[in-house]
């Protein structure tokens, strides 16, 4: 799984008629019971069914929440609530929890998973944003009420509690000492999993201030960027069209001020596509190098739901070359169809390491190829709140090793003298520099490293010394995005 799953049909990540861990049934509507009062505020009822739907079914927060906000009829300021509310207390889950245990007197493992939620949002409402205490509280009792009415009266007391104590005050009292601790100490004050911490720090040479400024980043809600398609839309255009601004470094980029990328006629007309910068820049960046020879045959191997191959696909229909987009996941490859229509791109449902064994995937027929790998996504934290508490680093010895098979299917795809271009959405290091190592290793193939860095942008500040190169959301205002790009030499 990759946080690039996200157009999953909601709740569909557990089997119909199950409930999660501590729900019974009856909870699986997140609705009020049969008996129960009507929710007092439909933006709260928004917002706990979507965190309620999050842990009970894995489902994906921007999914399942725009579902609930249109089903409820919700928009303009309730939607907006509601979103800040959804979001806002996913990414806080792990300290709001550290404090919700010590206000209740027990761990939140042992508090009934419905009433645990309601209360989550409550503690967000007291300790983020501006809701006044006495509606915090009386909010939540009443929602408690209406989703496990057994817990009224202790909701009632914990809330309280937690309204006694500012959040500089909570967090002075839970945080680790940072200089005992200071991975402790970040993970309770910036709301990420220490594991999580860790790699970041590693990735950024073990600057732990610098690490600070990323987690800072992290808990940000994302500026929405756009990409408009090279040959049909031109940028500045597009961004006095959308209200928006040309992005800082990608050619195609247009920053939006607001509203929902989803009513924009130009992404209803083919024009634009909702796409991070960084990821704009790492697919521009493949077909930067210069190559000798044939330069025709372009192919992106793990290509839903389809950004990058919306890109090269634009940039192939000018330069009279083909993309071959493969994807393994067949909903997702119709969503590459879709996002790739009328652009010289041929999308297969089919496994991206059955290069040499698949006829449409033959060893050395590529000019350039892109292995947009799938990952954990640390890179991306920012778009999806609930996935720095799902993501587990069990998760990493599956996905490397399917990272270096891909990367290995891409160097044998890839003809002498053409490029590779390795990207992962995380800057985990095991999943950028040690993939890229072994995969290389294991391709048997001679390549050397392109400097990545000058497939970039003119100017772009804090590349590191190369040749590969991480983007970071505090310095680029980009997704952690990490690229390599690698020419065949034999
Ligand atoms: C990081 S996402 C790609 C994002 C995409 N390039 C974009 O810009 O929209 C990785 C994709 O690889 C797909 N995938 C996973 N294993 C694969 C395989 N063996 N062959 C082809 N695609 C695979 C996943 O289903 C997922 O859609």
């Amino acid at each position: 799984m990759t946080p690039h799953q996200a157009d999953r049909p909601h709740g569909s990540g557990r089997p119909r008629g199950t409930a999660g861990p501590g729900y019974t049934r009856d909870d699986r509507s997140g609705r009020a019971p049969r008996g129960g009062r009507p929710p007092s505020d439909p933006a709260r009822q928004a917002a706990y069914e979507a965190i309620a739907a999050v842990h009970r079914d894995d489902a994906y927060a921007n999914l399942v929440l725009s579902d609930i906000l249109r089903d409820m009829g919700l928009s303009g300021r309730d939607a907006a609530f509601a979103t800040e509310l959804t979001y806002g207390t996913l990414r806080a889950l792990g300290t709001l929890d550290l404090i919700m245990a010590d206000a209740a007197g027990r761990d939140v493992a042992r508090i009934d998973p419905p009433a645990r939620d309601a209360l989550r949002l409550g503690a967000y409402q007291l300790l983020h944003t501006r809701v006044p205490s006495h509606a915090a509280v009386n909010q939540t009792v009443d929602l408690v009420r209406s989703v496990a009415p057994g817990a009224a009266g202790f909701a009632n007391a914990v809330m309280r509690t937690i309204s006694e104590t500012t959040l500089d005050d909570w967090l002075q009292k839970i945080a680790p000492d940072y200089e005992k601790d200071p991975v402790a100490n970040l993970s309770v004050l910036h709301n990420h999993p220490q594991w999580i911490i860790r790699a970041f720090a590693e990735a950024l040479g073990g600057d732990l201030d610098d690490t600070a400024r990323l987690l800072i980043e992290d808990n940000q809600a994302p500026t929405v960027h756009l990409c408009a398609r090279p040959g049909r839309a031109d940028p500045v255009e597009l961004a006095d069209e959308v209200d928006g601004q040309p992005g800082a470094f990608s050619p195609y980029a247009v920053y939006l001020n607001g509203g929902s990328p989803r009513e924009l006629a130009a992404i209803h007309d083919g024009r634009a596509h909702v796409q991070d910068e960084g990821s704009q820049l790492v697919a521009a960046a493949l077909l930067a190098a210069p190559i000798e020879g044939r330069d025709t045959r372009w192919l992106d191997l793990c290509a839903g739901p389809g950004g990058k191959a919306g890109l090269l696909g634009a940039i192939a229909a000018q330069r009279g070359a083909e993309v071959t987009a493969v994807e393994i996941a067949e909903h997702r490859a119709r969503l590459v169809e879709n996002a790739t229509k009328g652009m010289p791109v041929t999308v297969l449902p089919i496994d991206g390491r059955s290069v040499g064994k698949d006829p449409d995937l033959p060893e050395e027929g590529f000019d350039r190829v892109l292995v947009d790998a799938p990952c954990t996504g640390l890179g991306s934290l920012r778009r999806r709140p609930e996935s720095r508490w799902r993501r587990q680093p069990s998760d990493l010895p599956a996905l490397t090793k399917l990272q270096r098979e891909l990367l290995v299917a891409a160097l044998r795809a890839v003809r002498p003298g053409g490029l590779v271009a390795y990207v992962t959405c995380s800057p985990h290091m095991v999943e950028t520099q040690v993939t890229l190592t072994e995969g290389s290793r294991r391709s048997g193939v001679e390549a050397d490293y392109v400097d990545a860095r000058t497939l970039l942008p003119p100017g772009m500040p804090k590349l590191g010394p190369g040749p590969t190169v991480q983007l970071w959301p505090h310095r680029h205002g980009t997704d952690a995005m990490f690229l390599a790009v690698l020419r065949r030499t034999a």
